[in-house]
């Protein structure tokens, strides 16, 4: 059981976090607030933390804690296995300090445990010193981690298997990445099956394994499956909620009513996994890294902390919550607490209550359960996944009612820009789209681009300049904003291309604007991976209006296809996205524009901007592209990033013992 001092540290922090949640019902979305409610929000915040906070509800007693590898018979720990692959040795490239915003000092300092100081290399090996040493090899181009750990990656999504958007793309190659660098990993995942897209769990063998997960009201089994690709252990957890039509999170209908109880399953699975499946001959054991991606993944700190180190295991783990979008929280009210299988004591941890305006009647007292907050308040470091984004977070307008919480762990908190997959993501090579081309020969570029005129039937003119957008169809997007100005960019000689689905509403626009614009609209609504390459490699430029967007892959993707993004300078985008000066200190600089506050004019006038630089400014055009072209996106260099805050947290004790 937790002790006193962190159940009422536990409980503390719920209380300040009776700021708002995500609006009520469906999974816990929500989407950024009026300054107006944010406002209000912000006083009740404010009042809640001056006053003597309720006690915590009574809850009824649950189920009996989780005997860790519960089902599978009494074993010996079996030893950790060297990776099955080693990579080719490669020459010390001289990776510099990493700027993470945080001195290790300062790390130290802010540690549970005081007397932690890291005065050299040297000696936060050997405070990590269960962890295997690799050397740092020397050789061809991969680079290799100074310390090896073994990694358990939790999420609702990795591409191949199963994508809706960028928490898809990143779960599938951070994991390929950090594996190619010398670590033992595993990514957990539901296996979805939906009767389109099965084959791609083709390869994953049945383990053999089950076990019986303690939650709402019965013991629900669940079973592994397994496939052994790119290094990386992919582990499936199989269940019948996991199989329907639809997609992942939801159908027509809207997001599905189970979706806290299959994602429940998939935490508690996830920490069973280490401990009960012997992949490749070896269980990865007690002394893991758990790297939890959003809401699906953030009951795994609460379990780590509430069932299993109370019982001597997994205490020497640690756990990393990487926030992907905090507009998802996985929100469900209160009464679904007894359901998880957690202790009655624990509730705090989850404890959330919207505020008085997000509340249904006057007798509603907004009580709920957020699960990301219960993964804010007992991971051992939190990672956002871009530097803009951390600090965003910790503020009242981005932090959807996180931010105060998110700032009191402010010293566990660090930003780490997404790289991609440049064995997808390259048009050198790139499967999906018909000519390939690099920095030094960009004539495929325009063969790609009269393909794509051709196959949306769109005139054949190289001179025109073509406007992509690809993303889901939400709030978040800003596409409210790309329908109110089309009217007016229809009137330039221009062509737009948006592939994306999910609100009707949109979906239904898109189809009506292309019935109406038919020589200069295309709208393609719905989810085709093969279709988004070619649209990056044809277009000349990409828009992407988010109102709010923690890294953003799309114009990564661009920038590396010689598609020049035009963004609203908000989180990631802020980041990655160097605004065009044609008079820098060393000729022109930039790789595209990032344009703040986000309206209508401004939108327009930086497309307006963009599309005469195009048009009469082609040499600079040129140079904008082969800019964008020439950075390196590539993972390594966050691989490396994430490994320095791998080795933060196992200098500190674990954050809730
Ligand atoms: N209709 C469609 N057809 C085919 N492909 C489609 C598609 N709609 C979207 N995609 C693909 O989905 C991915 C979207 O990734 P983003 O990072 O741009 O946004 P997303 O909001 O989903 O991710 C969240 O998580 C990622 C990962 O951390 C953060 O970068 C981001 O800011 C955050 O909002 C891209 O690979 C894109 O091509
Ligand atoms: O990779 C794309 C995004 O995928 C995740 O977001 C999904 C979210 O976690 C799901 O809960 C669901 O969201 C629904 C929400 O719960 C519900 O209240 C309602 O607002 O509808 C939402 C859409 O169905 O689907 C999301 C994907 O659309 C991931 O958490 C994000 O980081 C990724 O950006």
């Amino acid at each position: 059981m937790a002790t006193p001092a962190v159940g009422a540290a536990c409980l503390l922090l719920a209380r300040a976090a009776g700021a708002p949640g995500p609006r009520r019902g469906g999974g816990g979305g929500d989407q950024a607030r009026p300054r107006r409610q944010q406002r209000a929000v912000r006083r009740r915040c404010v009042a809640e933390l001056s006053r003597e906070g309720p006690a915590p509800r009574p809850m009824p007693q649950l189920a009996p804690p989780l005997v860790p590898g519960f089902l599978a018979p009494p074993r010996e720990p079996a030893p950790e296995r060297e990776p099955a692959s080693t990579p080719p040795p490669v020459p010390d490239d001289g990776l510099g300090d990493l700027d993470l915003g945080l001195e290790l000092e300062q790390i130290a300092e802010n540690s549970i445990n005081n007397t932690v100081v890291v005065a050299s290399e040297q000696d936060s090996k050997i405070m990590v010193g269960k962890e295997q040493e690799s050397e740092i090899m020397v050789g061809k181009e991969q680079a290799r981690a100074k310390v090896t750990h073994s990694i358990v990656f939790v999420t609702g999504e990795a591409s191949p298997y199963a994508k809706s958007g960028g928490l898809g793309d990143v779960c599938g190659s951070l994991p390929v990445a950090l594996a190619a660098r010398g670590h033992r990993v595993m990514v957990v995942m539901p296996r979805y099956l939906n009767g389109t897209s099965d084959k791609n769990y083709a390869n994953a063998f049945y383990t053999e394994k089950h076990i019986r997960v303690p939650c709402f009201g019965g013991d629900h089994e669940v079973t592994f499956f397994h496939e052994y690709r790119d290094s990386v252990d992919w582990v499936f957890v199989d269940h019948p909620s996991y199989h329907r039509p639809g997609n992942l999170y939801g159908d027509k209908f809207g997001a599905y009513g189970d979706n806290q109880f299959r994602y429940t399953l998939l935490c508690y699975a996830a920490c069973e996994a280490p401990l009960v499946l012997e992949l490749g001959g070896y269980i990865y054991g007690q002394n893991c890294m758990f790297v939890v991606n959003d809401w699906h993944a953030s009951l795994v700190p609460v379990l780590l902390a509430a069932k299993y180190r109370p019982f001597g295991v997994y205490k020497d783990s640690r756990s990393i919550l990487v926030i992907h979008n905090l507009a998802h929280q996985g929100v469900e009210p209160a009464s679904t607490y007894p359901d998880l299988g957690l202790p009655p004591e624990w509730y705090g941890a989850l404890e959330w209550v919207f505020p008085e305006w997000a509340r249904r009647h006057a007798l509603d007292k907004g009580e709920a359960v957020n699960f990301l907050k219960g993964a804010v308040v007992t991971a051992d470091r939190i990672v956002t996944v871009s530097k803009g984004y951390s600090w965003e977070v910790t503020t009242a307008e981005g932090g959807q009612g996180l931010d105060e919480l998110l700032s009191s762990r402010k010293s566990v908190l660090n930003g780490i820009v997404n790289g991609i997959d440049i064995n997808d993501w390259n048009p050198a090579t790139d499967e999906h789209i018909p000519c390939h081309y690099s920095a030094d020969d960009l004539s495929g570029k325009a063969k790609c681009k009269a393909a794509l005129q051709k196959e949306l039937g769109l005139p054949i003119r190289p001179d025109v300049p073509l406007i992509g957008f690809i993303g889901r169809l939400d709030y978040q997007k800003g596409i409210d904003l790309i329908k109110l100005i089309m009217p007016t960019l229809m009137r330039e000689d221009i062509q737009f291309v948006m592939l994306g689905s999910g609100d009707p509403e949109l979906e239904d626009w898109m189809r009506s604007t292309e019935s109406n614009f038919r020589d200069k609209f295309r709208g393609w609504v719905g989810f085709s991976v093969p279709v988004s390459h070619r649209i990056t490699a044809g277009c000349d430029i990409l828009l992407m209006p988010s109102r709010f967007e923690p890294c953003g892959l799309n114009q990564l993707y661009a920038m590396q296809y010689g598609t020049v993004p035009v963004v609203h300078a908000t989180g990631g985008l802020r980041d990655t996205v160097e605004n065009f000066n044609p008079f820098g200190d060393n000729g022109e600089q930039g790789t595209g524009w990032a344009f703040a506050p986000l309206t209508t004019e401004n939108m327009l006038w930086t497309l307006r901007t963009a599309i005469s630089t195009y048009k009469e400014h082609k040499s600079s055009w040129e140079g904008l592209m082969k800019r964008g072209m020439s950075k390196d996106f590539t993972w390594d260099h966050a691989a490396e990033q994430y490994e320095q805050i791998f080795q933060w947290a196992f200098i500190d004790q674990p954050y809730v013992r």
